[in-house]
């Protein structure tokens, strides 16, 4: 995976979250600035704006959190009733501000501003013909390569022609919103990898890469964009035309969104990931449930998993309790790089402590949705048997994740994985626990009213959706990607 990070971060990583907003009279700056609040848990690396107001583009992008990239008097500087905004967790290109989002281009017939989530593959094969044609990049990464592309294709053709063009171009995840002067954009990869919906408001209309940011602006969910869709908005925010510039047979849609990413409250695919959470949790029961005293969650994304697994234990009449046991300092955020793993695993003391009296003398059960390196569970066995549990036991939420993620996950390389070459039982005595199980990916698949055949597996199957170097691909490296653009149904 091309990336430029020194260090990894604990546990899987966020993704990025991008934002497009059309509004019939209202400034667009301040609501895509909450939306990107909404997103937060998606990238805490940089946040940017970009709006147009019918003459030129307005852009703010900085490093750091969205409440510290922008003061008042820049968002008062983004003029414009529509615009695009971005939240980055970097996975190709440096991670500094020559790669932060959303990336503007000017070209002669116009303006371009571009917001990507996903990660392509075959990015450096595009900047290196797009550079003999004597494109000037400003970034390593693979986001301005979109953007480039975009804006030479318009050049030649009117916009949906040029972004179906592009389409045939990239290959890999992409969920964007692009601002071609003042009209906003949503396009999302043919398999659906990454998420982006789209919402009304009562002025106007916005799309999102998860629809709590359409919830944040007092919006309501219209749907997501399907795979291989582009939505124009139209830029006095009164309505949408769509596009189904590419249709396949298969979607490879990231379990992981629902898994651990996306947040509890947003709806996927249709599936609302707190319902899809407790489901994984009742499955988890259903396959490997142990008899213990207590089922404690790991905050904070082990929350509705624990929630489902102790229902449908208690449901088959288990005497067990549900207890929140470990607590979470709050001020602690999601992910924190820490360059070593001594530090590491201090970042989880600091990070998540026991109550001691829900656990002395008790055999204790812990459900986290995922592991990782395997630092989080290793420290939770010990802290809980430093605190006096008897037994403990572990169950996980998701397979063993096995392989990297070149879709957009920045996860850690495969030899960092505690799952890569390990066998259940080893990863047991590893972390130290009396017993572990993971869920199965049949499991998943059902909880998310999928199948295999339509979920990005990768990280969990080392088989990829795409053809990556040196791995294993699960569909044919040949495939149709465009087709004639019908228009869609509503
Ligand atoms: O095996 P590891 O490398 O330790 O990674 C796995 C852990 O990382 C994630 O939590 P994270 O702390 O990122 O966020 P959360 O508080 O939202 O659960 C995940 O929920 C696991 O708890
Ligand atoms: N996390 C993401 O979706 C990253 C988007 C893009 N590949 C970047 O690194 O900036
Ligand atoms: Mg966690």
């Amino acid at each position: 995976m091309a990336h430029g990070r020194d260090t990894l971060p604990e546990g899987p990583t966020e993704k990025c979250g991008v934002v497009g907003l059309s509004l019939s009279d209202r400034a667009a700056a301040r609501p895509i600035y909450y939306s990107l609040y909404a997103l937060q848990h998606r990238g805490q690396e940089s946040a940017g704006i970009v709006t147009h107001d019918g003459f030129q583009q307005h852009s703010h992008v900085d490093m750091g959190l969205v409440g510290d990239a922008f003061s008042e008097s820049d968002l008062e500087g983004l003029n414009g009733t529509t615009g695009i905004g971005h939240v980055r967790y970097p996975t190709a290109g440096s991670v500094d501000k020559s790669c932060a989002q959303p990336f503007t281009v000017s070209f002669k017939s116009g303006s371009l501003a571009l917001s990507h989530n996903g990660n392509l593959v075959n990015a450096d094969e595009i900047r290196d013909t797009l550079a003999e044609k004597g494109h000037a990049f400003t970034s390593d990464g693979d986001t301005e390569v979109i953007a480039h592309d975009l804006a030479r294709n318009l050049l030649e053709g009117d916009l949906v022609r040029a972004v179906k063009a592009t389409m045939g171009r990239i290959h890999g995840s992409y969920s964007l919103t692009i601002m071609h002067d003042d009209t906003v954009l949503g396009l999302r990869d043919p398999e659906g990898n990454r998420p982006l919906c789209l919402g009304k408001l009562e002025d106007g209309y916005v799309l999102a890469s998860e629809s709590a940011a359409i919830d944040t602006l007092g919006g309501e969910l219209v749907r997501d964009v399907r795979p291989g869709e582009l939505v124009l908005l139209d830029s006095d925010g009164s309505g949408y035309d769509s596009f189904q510039l590419v249709q396949q047979e298969n979607t490879a849609r990231c379990f992981f969104e629902h898994v651990y990413f996306a947040r509890p409250d947003s709806r996927i695919d249709g599936t609302l990931v707190y319902q899809a959470r407790r489901t994984l949790g009742r499955k988890l029961w259903e396959e490997s449930g142990v008899d213990s005293d207590v089922v404690m969650p790991v905050p904070d994304s082990g929350r509705a998993f624990a929630s489902g697994y102790a229902e449908a234990a208690q449901d088959d009449g288990a005497d067990v309790e549900f207890a929140e046991g470990l607590m979470k300092n709050r001020y602690v955020g999601r992910t924190f790089i820490m360059p070593t793993q001594d530090e590491r695993e201090r970042a989880v003391r600091l990070k998540l402590n026991p109550i001691r009296s829900t656990i002395e003398g008790r055999s204790v059960t812990i459900i986290d949705d995922s592991i990782v390196r395997g630092t989080t569970s290793r420290q939770l066995v010990s802290l809980l048997r430093d605190a006096g549990a008897d037994e403990v036991h572990v169950r996980i939420g998701a397979p063993p994740i096995i392989a990297p993620c070149y879709m957009g996950i920045d996860m850690a390389t495969r030899e960092e994985l505690i799952a890569s070459n390990r066998s259940v039982e080893d990863i047991r005595d590893e972390i130290g626990a009396d017993s572990l199980s993971y869920l199965s990916i049949d499991a998943v698949a059902e909880a998310l009213s999928s199948t295999r055949a339509d979920l990005c597996l990768g990280c969990v199957t080392g088989q990829y959706p795409y053809d990556i170097d040196d791995e294993e691909t699960d569909r044919p490296v040949e495939r149709p990607l465009v087709t004639d653009s019908a228009p869609a149904d509503d």
